[in-house]
Formats: C-alpha cells, structure tokens, sequence
C-alpha cells in the first residue's frame, strides 16, 4: 500500500482495529508488495520514494499496511525453526539480541548532531542501513513478544489506551513534561 496522510494508522484515532482469529491476512498478494512467507522474500518498492525522503516531506509518513506484526513472527519462526535456531531463541538471548541492534541504530545516529525527519542528508546506502538495523530490532522485538506469550498488536492497543489517560490532550497540549510533573 502506499502512504497515505496517516488517518488510517490503527487504533491511533481511538479506533481499534479488527483483528481475524488466525490472526493472519492475505498479506501475500499485495500490488504493490510480494511476500513469500517460506524464503520470506518481501518487495516493498512502491514505497521507496516517500520511504527515502525524496518527496513529500509535507505529508504525514505512513508504513504500507503488510506485512502485519503476526506475519512477520510467522517469518521469523519460520526462519529459526528451518535453522533449528530456536534452542538458542529464549526470552533473555532475544532480549539481549535486540539490545544489541538498538546499539547498531544508535552507532548511525552517533556524533551527528540533530537529524531532520525524512534524513534529509543521508545517503541512499546510509538510509538502507538504518533500515536493516530497525529492521532487525523489530524482529527480535515481536520474537521476544512471542516468546514471552505477549500478544503484541493487541498489547500494543491497550498500552495506548492508557497513555491517552495518562496524557490528556486537553490538558497536555504542546507540553512535553512527564505525567507525574502534573499537579492537578
Ligand atoms: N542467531 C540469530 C542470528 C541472526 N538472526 C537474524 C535476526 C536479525 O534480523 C539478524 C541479525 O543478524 P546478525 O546477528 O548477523 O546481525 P546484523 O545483521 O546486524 O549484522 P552485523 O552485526 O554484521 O551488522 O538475523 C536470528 O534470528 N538469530
């Protein structure tokens, strides 16, 4: 899918998605997007332009709609278990792995200074680089979700539920101070 002006973003307008009870799309037969879930070989190229920052930096950035966050678990186990990788995949190594490629983005971002959104001033191979090293993060994320029985998405949903009680709108407006700093 393309990117859009963002009002489609699940859940983030206090809609909450539904979700199928296999918890699996027909992500496969995308456009614009081709994934094979056995050599999980994706395509993601209509989305390259925006993706890049080469144009429309006045509209909202948006993500294509698959693969969804259970597409890419089934992805993921199916790589460890075809690796026979999974004796090595418990919640604490996975963790670990994570915090290593969080590293890995930060070592991209070390001793720029501030970046503008849409990183203006990298590179093509700068840009896929970052891409890869969030790429591996996400992917050790939703592996340690799963591997902690954490149903993500619908964590994910609850979890913004409560930040907007937390954090009013009305009453946080353009401030950005913690919620605990509020006196009411
Ligand atoms: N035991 C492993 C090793 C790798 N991977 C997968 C998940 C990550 O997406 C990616 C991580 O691979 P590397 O550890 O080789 O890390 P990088 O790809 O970041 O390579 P480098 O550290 O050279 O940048 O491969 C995995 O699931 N389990």
């Amino acid at each position: 899918m393309m990117a859009t002006s963002g009002k489609e973003a699940c859940g983030l307008n206090g809609d909450v998605p539904s979700v199928s009870s296999n918890g699996s799309s027909d992500a496969f037969t995308n456009k614009s997007h081709s994934f094979v879930v056995n050599g999980a070989a994706a395509e993601a190229s209509s989305h390259s332009k925006l993706q890049n920052g080469g144009s429309g930096r006045d509209e909202r950035f948006t993500f294509s709609s698959q693969p969804t966050i259970e597409d890419i678990r089934r992805m993921q186990a199916e790589f460890t278990d075809e690796r026979n990788w999974n004796q090595f995949h418990q919640p604490r190594n996975l963790l670990l792995a994570m915090v290593g490629e969080v590293g890995e983005v930060s070592e991209l971002f070390q001793w720029r200074g501030e970046v503008a959104e849409g990183l203006p001033d990298w590179t093509e191979s700068e840009r896929e680089h970052l891409a890869h090293e969030l790429s591996d993060v996400m992917i050790y994320l939703v592996e340690l979700a799963e591997k902690c029985h954490v149903d993500l998405p619908q964590a994910v949903l609850r979890k913004m539920a409560l930040n907007r009680q937390k954090y009013p709108a009305s009453k946080v407006h353009g401030s950005a101070k913690k919620y605990t700093e509020y006196k009411d």
